[in-house]
């Protein structure tokens, strides 16, 4: 079985990289390291040291999702998958796994998606950079979601391919997966969707006070709320959604459901209704999750094979 260690690192694609940084700096709580040889910047989440990049691109979006695996047996294991169901990727150069502080990184393209996909193994020794909560008590990335109208084929593929397990599923709209042996109720999300696009992004925060001293942030600064304050039955999450500079949808959550690794319960099949995505009765801005491609990365042709121009 392919074992993870975690969901490491999100690259977005924002138009404007001086105002975004300073939303995900100011308003969401990330804490700014560095910016990049290749212009992006970079951005400490959480107390798990997980990474948001920001790269300033036309047409805000997904960039690539990156997962930590367990060890290098696991790099045997992801070879034998992809391998066995030709899936190609691309091996991260060593000045790459340098700067990122890495043995190794492969890249795919998930197949439905095109959505990058990373797998990767940190060095042993943690880089010297601490994460400092400020506006909220960011504790990792908790999930992205994705839509696709491949949704059924996705699904498969993350299950079949690359291991992952589904927690629940609200009934053909939205599969909620974990890599294992994560025990969080879903670190990857595949819904329908007319194009492929970012869902969301989620940060899980430590507290419930997060989620209301937000709610009340968003209120001064302006921000969207889209979606919450409210609680996901699937996952018992609390929940608030909310908008970037470019119209992304972000979400904090707190509370999630965890699995023990071994007897877990099965998945369950929800109705597809609001009240199985949130049990307080709220309803969605129709601005949640409108915004954002997918910007497709093309396997086979290098590191760098990320499709200028996205559609
Ligand atoms: C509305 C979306 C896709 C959704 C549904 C359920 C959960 C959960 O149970 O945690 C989410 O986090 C979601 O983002
Ligand atoms: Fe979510």
């Amino acid at each position: 079985m392919l074992r993870y260690r975690r969901l490491v690192r999100v690259e977005l694609n924002v138009t404007n990289l001086g105002r975004s940084s300073k939303f995900y700096e100011e308003i969401v709580g990330l804490t700014p390291i560095e910016r990049n040889p290749d212009g992006s910047a970079s951005f400490l989440c959480g107390s798990d040291d997980c990474l948001v990049v920001l790269h300033e691109f036309p047409v805000p979006g997904f960039r690539s999702i990156a997962l930590s695996l367990e060890d290098e047996s696991a790099f045997e294991g992801l070879h034998r998958q992809l391998s066995e169901h030709n899936v190609p990727y691309d091996v991260a150069p060593s000045e790459e796994c340098d700067a990122r502080n890495l043995l190794r990184a492969w890249r795919i393209a998930e197949p439905n998606s095109s959505a990058a996909f990373e797998f990767c193994l940190p060095r042993a020794t943690a880089m010297s950079r601490t994460f400092t909560p400020t506006v909220a008590k960011i504790q990792r990335i908790g999930h992205v979601v994705f839509c696709t109208p491949r949704h059924a084929e996705a699904v498969t593929f993350m299950r079949k391919v690359l291991g992952f397990a589904t927690s629940d599923d609200i009934d053909g709209v939205i599969t909620l997966m974990r890599p294992p042996p994560s025990p969080y109720h879903h670190g990857v999300g595949v819904g329908l969707g007319a194009r492929h696009g970012l869902h969301h992004v989620n940060f899980m925060v430590s507290a419930i006070d997060d989620i209301g001293i937000a709610m009340n942030r968003f209120k001064r600064e302006g921000v969207p709320i889209v979606f919450g304050p409210g609680r996901h039955p699937a996952s018992e999450s609390v929940f608030l959604y909310f908008l970037d500079p470019d119209g992304l949808t972000l979400e904090y959550s707190f509370g999630m459901e965890e699995f023990p690794e071994v007897s877990p319960r099965e998945p369950r099949v929800l109705p597809p209704v609001p009240a199985s995505i949130d049990g307080w009765g709220g309803i969605r801005d129709p601005r949640m999750s409108a915004t954002g491609l997918i910007q497709p990365y093309r396997a086979g042709s290098g590191w760098q094979a990320f499709v200028e121009g996205v559609a």
